[in-house]
C-alpha cells in the first residue's frame, strides 16, 4: 500500500504498471470509508493486477458549502481500513493538485441530470464529471468501481465515459447495508444517536414497498412511501421517484418499464441521505 499525493508521480507509476502489461482497477472515494467502499476495493483487488483507491473530497460537486465543510475526514482510520485489502496505490491529492486552475468544463448529460439528484443538487453531477474525468486521465483504469447507492451517479459516469470515448469498464457494485438495513454512507456518522435509530425506517419502508407492488398503483405506492416516512418525526422526504433504471424517466404505470428503480432522498436533521431499491 503506497500513498501518492502528486499527479505526475501517479501517472509515472501507472505507466510502469501498464508497460508491464498489468490491468488497473480504480475505486474513487471521498474518504470516511466504510464496508461499502471496502466492497468496491475488494472487487477491484480480486479482478485486477493493480488497484488504485483515491481519497479526495471534491469541492466542485458540493452545491451546499456547509455540506462540504462538515464532510467527515478521517484519513488515519481510512488507511487502517484499506489495509484489509491492500490496494497497491492510494491517491490522496490536495485540492490545488487536482485544480491548479478552476475547471470551467460544462458536461451535458441531457435528461439524466435533470431529475432527482441532478435537479435537487444543481451543478453536482457537473462537479462529479469534472473530478472523475480528471482522475480517469491520471489513472487510466481498465475497470472503475462505483456503488449502486449513488444510482444516478453510475448512469452519469457511464454516459460521460461514452461521451469522452474512454475505454474504461464501469462496474456497478451492490449497496452494502447496516444490520437494520440503512444504506452505509459516510454521512451516517454525522447523525445523532436518535437520528441514526430512526434512519432505519428509510430502507425498512423501501423493502415493504417492494412487496406492495402487486397491489398498489404507482402513484398510490409513491404516496404511501412518502407518508410512511414523513410520519416519523426525524425524517423528511425530499423526493421519492420511481423511474426506469436506464433512462431514469419517471414511470406512471408499472407497464411503463420492466426495470424499475425507486430512488429516495431523505433529510434526517441536518444530514441528507439517499437510498434506492429495485422494484
Ligand atoms: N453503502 C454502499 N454500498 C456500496 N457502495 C457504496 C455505498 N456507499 C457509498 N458507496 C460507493 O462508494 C463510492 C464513494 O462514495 P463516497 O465516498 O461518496 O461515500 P458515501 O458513503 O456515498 O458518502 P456520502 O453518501 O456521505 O457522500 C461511490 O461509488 C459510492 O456509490
Ligand atoms: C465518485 C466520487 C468519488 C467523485 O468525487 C464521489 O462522487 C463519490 O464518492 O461518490
Ligand atoms: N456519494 C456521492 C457524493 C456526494 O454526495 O457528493
Amino acid at each position: 500500500m503506497e500513498i501518492v499525493k502528486l499527479v505526475a508521480e501517479t501517472k509515472a507509476k501507472i505507466s510502469k504498471f501498464k508497460a508491464e502489461g498489468k490491468t488497473i482497477g480504480f475505486v474513487p472515494t471521498m474518504g470516511a470509508l466504510h464496508q461499502g467502499h471496502l466492497s468496491l476495493t475488494e472487487a477491484s483487488v480480486k479482478n485486477n493486477d493493480i488497484t488504485v483507491v483515491s481519497i479526495f473530497v471534491n469541492p466542485t460537486q458540493f452545491n451546499n458549502p456547509n455540506d462540504l465543510k462538515t464532510y467527515p475526514r478521517i484519513l488515519d482510520k481510512d488507511l487502517e481500513m484499506l489495509s484489509e485489502f491492500e490496494p497497491d496505490l492510494i491517491f490522496i491529492p490536495e485540492v490545488e493538485e487536482v485544480y491548479p486552475e478552476p475547471d470551467t468544463r460544462i458536461f451535458d448529460f441531457g435528461e439524466l441530470e435533470q431529475v432527482m439528484e441532478g435537479k435537487n443538487r444543481p451543478g453536482h453531477f457537473n462537479g462529479v464529471a469534472q473530478v472523475v474525468s480528471k482522475l480517469f486521465s491520471y489513472i487510466n483504469p481498465d475497470n472503475a468501481y462505483f456503488g449502486q447507492k449513488d444510482f444516478q451517479q453510475v448512469a452519469v459516469i457511464k454516459q460521460m465515459t461514452k461521451n469522452l470515448k474512454l475505454d474504461i469498464n464501469i462496474v456497478p457494485c451492490p449497496i452494502i447495508r447496516e444490520v437494520d438495513g440503512l444504506a452505509m454512507s459516510s454521512r451516517n456518522m454525522l447523525l445523532s444517536e436518535l437520528e441514526r435509530k430512526n434512519a432505519g425506517k428509510i430502507s425498512e419502508t423501501l423493502f415493504k414497498a417492494c412487496n406492495l407492488v402487486p397491489d398498489f398503483g404507482v402513484s398510490q405506492l409513491k404516496e404511501w412511501v412518502v407518508t410512511e416516512i414523513n410520519n416519523n418525526a426525524y425524517l423528511e422526504v425530499e423526493y421519492f421517484e420511481i423511474v426506469d433504471d436506464t433512462s431514469l424517466k419517471s414511470i406512471e404505470k408499472w407497464e411503463d418499464s420492466n426495470n424499475r428503480i425507486a430512488c429516495i432522498t431523505v433529510q434526517v436533521g441536518k444530514v441528507r441521505l439517499i437510498d434506492n431499491i429495485s422494484l
